[in-house]
């Protein structure tokens, strides 16, 4: 793995009001590698997920993706980061009216103007195959299982072929095989395409699987860093509670 940061946040602070939520957050991802995110509920996860593609703005600090400090950037520089970042939603974010061969399509000549019919039906495939869903590609969305939804909003992302991908709690409200499938699915996903990752969890199986690193959010700082074991291993016993 090299150790080059990808991504780099920087004294990163975002109030809601007074709802102060990020303050003074620093982490970075180097390039290839897996940082699994942990923290309570509320404790600013997706918001700084949402900072680092600019769904939401931060009252102060730098971050850097590509070298590119994000909160500067106008939107159409942005944009042209945001196509090589790939957003897993928790709910898979997907079109209801559209099948799922169109909803991979519309995203897919979204992002690549001047497609021919022939090559996004073949991307199409490819994403549902890599994913192993091949069998549901005129299904309607609400056709599908949650996992299966998860497994289509996966195949949604890798579409694209992003470099870095961010997943939000990617195995939320599935059961234990299921979560533990998609898990493996992201572990292969990382070793095929060398992508850069960041997963918000709650699940520590999927945690365990996943991370070449993990950090814990609290009080919107980072509070505790390690690998898996490291922190399981912790004497603090805040950061034990996770692992329990
Ligand atoms: N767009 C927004 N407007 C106002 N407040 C927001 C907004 N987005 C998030 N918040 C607030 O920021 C705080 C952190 O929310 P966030 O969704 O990042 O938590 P989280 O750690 O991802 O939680 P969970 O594990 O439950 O998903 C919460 O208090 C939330 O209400």
């Amino acid at each position: 793995m090299e150790k080059e940061p990808l991504i780099s946040i920087k004294n990163v602070w975002k109030s809601f009001k007074k709802n102060k939520v990020l303050k003074g957050l620093n982490l970075s991802v180097n390039k290839g590698e897996s940082l699994v995110i942990l923290g309570r509920s509320g404790s600013g996860k997706s918001v700084c997920i949402k900072c680092i593609v600019g769904l939401i703005k931060a009252d102060k600090g730098q971050i850097l993706v590509f070298g590119s400090d994000v909160t500067k950037l106008k939107t159409e520089v942005l944009n042209k980061i945001r196509i090589r970042i790939g957003f897993m939603f928790q709910n898979g974010a997907l079109y209801d009216s559209m099948s799922v061969r169109d909803n991979l399509a519309f995203t897919l000549k979204h992002h690549t103007k001047d497609l021919e019919a022939s090559q996004i039906e073949k991307q199409t495939i490819e994403a549902l195959e890599a994913v192993g869903l091949s069998e549901a590609i005129d299904k309607m969305p609400s056709e599908l299982s949650g996992g299966m939804r998860k497994r289509v909003g996966l195949a949604r992302t890798l579409i694209i072929q992003p470099e870095i991908i961010l997943y939000d709690e990617p195995t939320s409200g599935l059961d234990t095989i299921t979560a533990r499938e998609i898990s493996e699915l992201i572990v292969s996903i990382q070793k095929k395409q060398h992508t850069t990752s960041i997963i918000i969890t709650h699940d520590m199986a999927c945690a365990k699987a996943t991370s070449d690193r993990i950090m814990i959010l609290n009080e919107g700082v980072i509070h505790a860093e390690g690998t898996y074991s490291e922190l399981e291993n912790s004497n603090d016993e805040w950061v034990q509670s996770f692992f329990i």
